[in-house]
């Protein structure tokens, strides 16, 4: 699958990836061509186009495909020649298939997709699925017939799901045409049934309602758990064997946390393994699902400056800071259980670092990255405790204002050492990245919202412009800056001669700001992964050898940090957290970059 298409497409703009069982077992009937051709690209207009463009286009495009059912009712897709829309963006022919969104000749056969959201009371249903589903939906990404069920314990009428759904949901500042009455009718398609999550009762009676509303099509269905993991496998359980479909696909995606540790997580696995192939599996991890960490390959693999400059001999380290000006507020109860290391470090960054330092795979297909990434996971040094600092936040009062510590949420135990920040230096014993510091920080309660990835390159050897620069050589080298978000950006810092008839040097920015350079809104991660999840799109999921090979790393050190009771050092609500962060780096001959005057 390629990350052009990815990124740039909806359903039938979308090749489908080697693993899709349909074409596993059909490709023989049409002739697929690569899906790494089936890219689009833009040639005239500064503006590139975004996912939700392209789920428009791609209704559009409808009209000029002609279709060919196959046997198991999925469709095989051919499109008409060339085409150029008419902005300037051109798509390569190519042909494809797609067994979501298919559609039959005589229009008495569709498919449809079911979405069910289990645990849909809670507070990531109506924070993140439910708004990302409706912008899905006013995209028009979701297939013609689709459903979505709400399930949950709590008491509700549809009415009062609707209710309760109505209230998140927001059209994107860009695009408000018809908003409330889109918002109506994917209300009118929302639905809901209470049950226990370990009930098979209740999920046959969830099964009877998804059918009725499938209307004996060919049915697809996807389980959403939003759900406390100590539920996962009952629900799990109950789904695949009372609720799946019986003629199309069960996807099942799984929020985190993936267990504790090493064998929680591996006891997990097995559990859902019970019930569901690993292909039906969706683990998710939203951090993959953000533009500009969806971006890093692109950057990589498609810019010949970079790539030859990715490895050791000119990279002298590698950051990734994850940073939250707010505390654990309300999820106290949770987090004490895993601390920052389990819920930001393990997973997010992590992931992020394995995309980051891969070799080239052999190509854009969801395996060929996920194997690229587990054997960057694999490579990797264990972490030891000497070169990992733990911090939790106290509370502070500034400008009048008290914000709690960390201790004082009544969800969290009064001794707790849990940690609310850490920083570690990890390694990869390859030969890229041999002696290569790659530095994670993540922290809560901290000044400042945000995540960035920071590339500080090595001195210019014989730099004959030293005496130009001042006096702290590290901050002359290149450094660059992949800020995933808030104002996501890409910047490159260059050493640049000031204007004037002497020769004085700064240090300046090649700034791709992405709100200056991209008029649209960026699409909500869950957005673009739960599209991905709808076609059978893995990449961006994780795997579970993957998930293994992360929590190998950290399963040590966490057990370490436990068992010697390890003391957090404390930092103020609202600070840069702790200073051992910063003797951490200068252990490692590193300097914070988005600490410095000019981050
Ligand atoms: N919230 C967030 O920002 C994030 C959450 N996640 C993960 O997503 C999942 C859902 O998170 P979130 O929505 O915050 O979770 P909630 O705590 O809000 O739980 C979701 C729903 O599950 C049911 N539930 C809660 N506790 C129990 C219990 N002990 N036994 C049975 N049912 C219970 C409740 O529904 P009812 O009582 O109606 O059955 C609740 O509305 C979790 O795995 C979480 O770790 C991941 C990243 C971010
Ligand atoms: O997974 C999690 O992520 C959020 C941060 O996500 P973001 O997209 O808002 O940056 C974090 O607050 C939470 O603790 C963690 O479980």
């Amino acid at each position: 699958m390629s990350s052009f298409s990815s990124s740039l497409s909806c359903p039938t703009y979308r090749s489908r990836t080697s693993s899709s069982p349909f074409l596993s077992n059909h490709s023989s009937l049409i002739n697929v061509v690569d899906p790494r051709r089936s890219l689009s690209f833009h040639s005239a207009s500064p503006q590139g186009p975004n996912l939700s463009e392209l789920c428009v286009r791609s209704q559009q495009r409808k009209s000029v495909q002609s279709s060919a059912l196959v046997q198991d009712g999925s469709v095989a897709t051919k499109s008409s020649p060339a085409e150029e829309l008419k902005d300037g963006l051109v798509t390569i022919p190519t042909i494809k298939v797609d067994n979501v969104v298919a559609e039959s000749n005589g229009g008495g056969n569709q498919s449809t997709v079911s979405i069910t959201v289990v645990g849909a009371s809670g507070d990531l249903a109506k924070k993140k699925i439910f708004p990302a589903l409706f912008a899905l939906y006013y995209e028009g990404c979701l297939p013609e017939h689709f459903t979505i069920f709400g399930y949950a314990r709590s008491k509700m009428t549809d009415a009062e799901l609707r209710d309760m759904v109505s209230r998140t949901l927001t059209c994107r500042i860009d695009k408000r045409e018809n908003c409330n009455e889109k918002m109506e009718e994917f209300l009118k398609r929302c639905f809901y049934h209470s049950g226990q999550y370990d009930s098979q009762e209740h999920f046959v009676a969830l099964d009877k309602k998804l059918k009725e509303h499938e209307g004996g099509r060919l049915s697809n269905r996807l389980f959403y758990l939003s759900i406390p993991p100590n539920i996962f496998v009952d629900a799990v359980k109950c789904a695949s064997s009372s609720a799946s479909s019986v003629n199309g696909w069960t996807r099942v995606i799984v929020e985190k946390p993936f267990g504790r540790d090493s064998k929680t997580s591996a006891a997990l696995t097995k559990s859902l393994k019970q019930y569901l192939e690993e292909d039906q599996i969706f683990r998710i991890d939203h951090y993959l699902g953000k533009e500009l960490v969806e971006n890093l390959s692109v950057l990589r693999f498609s810019n010949l400056i970079f790539e030859p400059l990715w490895s050791r001999q000119y990279i002298r380290n590698v950051q990734f800071i994850f940073s939250e000006d707010f505390g654990t507020e309300g999820r106290g109860g949770y987090f004490d259980n895993y601390g920052i290391i389990r819920d930001i470090m393990q997973n997010h960054l992590l992931q992020i670092l394995a995309l980051f330092a891969m070799e080239t795979p052999v190509s854009l297909d969801a395996e060929d990255i996920r194997n690229e990434k587990v054997k960057v996971l694999r490579s990797m040094r264990p972490i030891q405790l000497e070169d990992v600092v733990i911090g939790q936040y106290k509370g502070q009062t500034t400008g009048g204002v008290t914000y709690p510590g960390y201790t004082d949420d009544k969800t969290v135990p009064k001794d707790s050492l849990t940690p609310t920040f850490a920083a570690a230096a990890l390694f990869i014993d390859n030969a890229r990245w041999d002696g290569v510091p790659f530095l994670m920080k993540a922290g809560k309660a901290l000044h400042t919202r945000s995540a960035e990835i920071r590339v500080q390159f090595r001195h210019v050897p014989g730099n004959l412009y030293n005496r130009n620069s001042g006096t702290d050589l590290d901050q002359t080298t290149n450094e660059l800056v992949i800020r995933v978000q808030p104002d996501e950006a890409i910047y490159l810092k260059i050493n640049n001669k000031v204007p004037g008839l002497g020769m004085r040097l700064d240090r300046s920015n090649l700034n791709l700001l992405y709100s200056a350079r991209y008029s649209k809104e960026i699409p909500d991660a869950y957005e673009r992964l739960l599209l991905d999840a709808i076609e059978g799109e893995r990449r961006l999921f994780i795997r579970s050898d993957e998930l293994d090979a992360a929590w190998a790393l950290f399963t040590p050190l966490l057990k370490e940090i436990e068992e010697k009771k390890t003391i957090p050092e404390f930092y103020p609500y609202g600070s840069r957290g702790p200073v051992g962060a910063h003797y951490l780096a200068a252990k490692h001959k590193v300097q914070w970059g988005d600490l410095s005057l000019e981050s």
